[in-house]
């Protein structure tokens, strides 16, 4: 278990963290998103001992983490962190052998993450000669070069194709299900609710809300109903009880439960009332559609952090 305990960090005047705590199990992949300017990388960079925190304290497995422990650990730095002017294959390898690696193991190591993630062709390229995409790639397998027990990744989708994305998380899952924790910070939240095992929401050097995605969608405090409705005569959405939250009277194209001549309407309300908003609808038209609508994390994310 990967633990950060109330670590608190300043720069001056500014309170870059305030007391985040933190957790993540054996095998969970553990998804850290918060605006611009939240917390994450502080936060990533404190778990890392890249930099040192005010207050708090970081264990695995329960020790406190000091340098021989973070050794153990895998990370892809925000500022990236390779060598220009290096091949891709040698560069892996060379931080294999800064890892406490042996030439020979870093070299098996490499070969294998090379060919796992896509780069047989440009192993012998400079890293300054390769896409975004690729470089990431680099970076990830420096980050695994290792076979790390804990990965920490400081926003390793940003910029990636949906090519580029679907490797790094296949990479991910694999270290995922041998058992390695994994964090990751990033602003993708689609990524994060499909890939990831829990979520923690920072705001402002405060972890303002935890848990799964499930767990985060129970406590969201506006149920939403989803109802189409055609043939109604207009007016009815006025007597629906509650608050519209969004509605349109444009139906999907080529939906085939339409006829030209009836009228559609869409509403996505927070009823104060669902039997009396599902009478309403009934009355008023032929209901086609009625059901609770799960907010997607990009909706709890903007609820939590409003
Ligand atoms: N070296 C530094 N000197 C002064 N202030 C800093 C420094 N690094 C970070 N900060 C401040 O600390 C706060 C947290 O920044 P941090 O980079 O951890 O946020 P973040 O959540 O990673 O943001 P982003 O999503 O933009 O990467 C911000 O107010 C930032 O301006």
């Amino acid at each position: 278990m990967l633990e950060a305990d109330g670590l608190r960090k300043r720069y001056g005047d500014t309170v870059a963290l305030d007391g985040v705590s933190l957790k993540v199990g054996p095998g969970e992949m553990f998804g850290f998103v918060g605006a611009n300017g939240a917390g994450k990388t502080t936060t990533m960079r404190i778990i890392m001992g890249v930099l040192s925190a005010d207050g708090g304290e970081v264990r695995w497995n329960g020790k406190q983490a000091g340098h021989e422990i973070r050794r153990r650990f895998g990370y892809m730095p925000e500022e990236r962190g390779l060598y220009a002017k290096m091949r891709v294959a040698e560069q892996i390898e060379y931080f294999g052998t800064l890892a406490g690696m042996s030439a020979q193991a870093a070299h098996r190591s490499s070969d294998a993450l090379i060919e796992r993630l896509g780069l047989t062709e440009r192993r012998d390229d400079h890293v300054d000669t390769l896409s975004l995409g690729n470089q990431q790639r680099v970076q990830l397998a420096v980050a695994l070069i290792h076979e790390p027990e804990v990965l920490v990744l400081d926003e390793p989708f940003s910029g990636l194709d949906p090519i580029a994305v679907d490797a790094l998380a296949g990479v991910l899952a694999e270290r995922v299900s041998a058992g390695v924790p994994v964090v990751f910070s990033s602003h993708q939240l689609d990524l994060v609710e499909q890939l990831c095992d829990s979520v923690g929401i920072i705001k402002g050097g405060r972890m303002i809300a935890g848990g799964t995605v499930a767990e985060l969608r129970a406590r969201e405090s506006r149920k939403r109903l989803r109802m189409v409705v055609t043939g109604a005569a207009p007016g009815w959405i006025d007597r629906l009880p509650g608050e519209i939250i969004a509605k349109t009277d444009r139906p999907p194209q080529g939906d085939p439960a339409v006829e030209d001549h009836d009228s559609y309407d869409e509403v996505i309300l927070a009823p104060s009332d669902d039997q009396e908003a599902l009478r309403v609808a009934a009355q008023a038209g032929r209901v086609r559609h009625f059901a609770w609508q799960e907010p997607s994390l990009a909706e709890i994310f903007r609820e939590v952090v409003a």
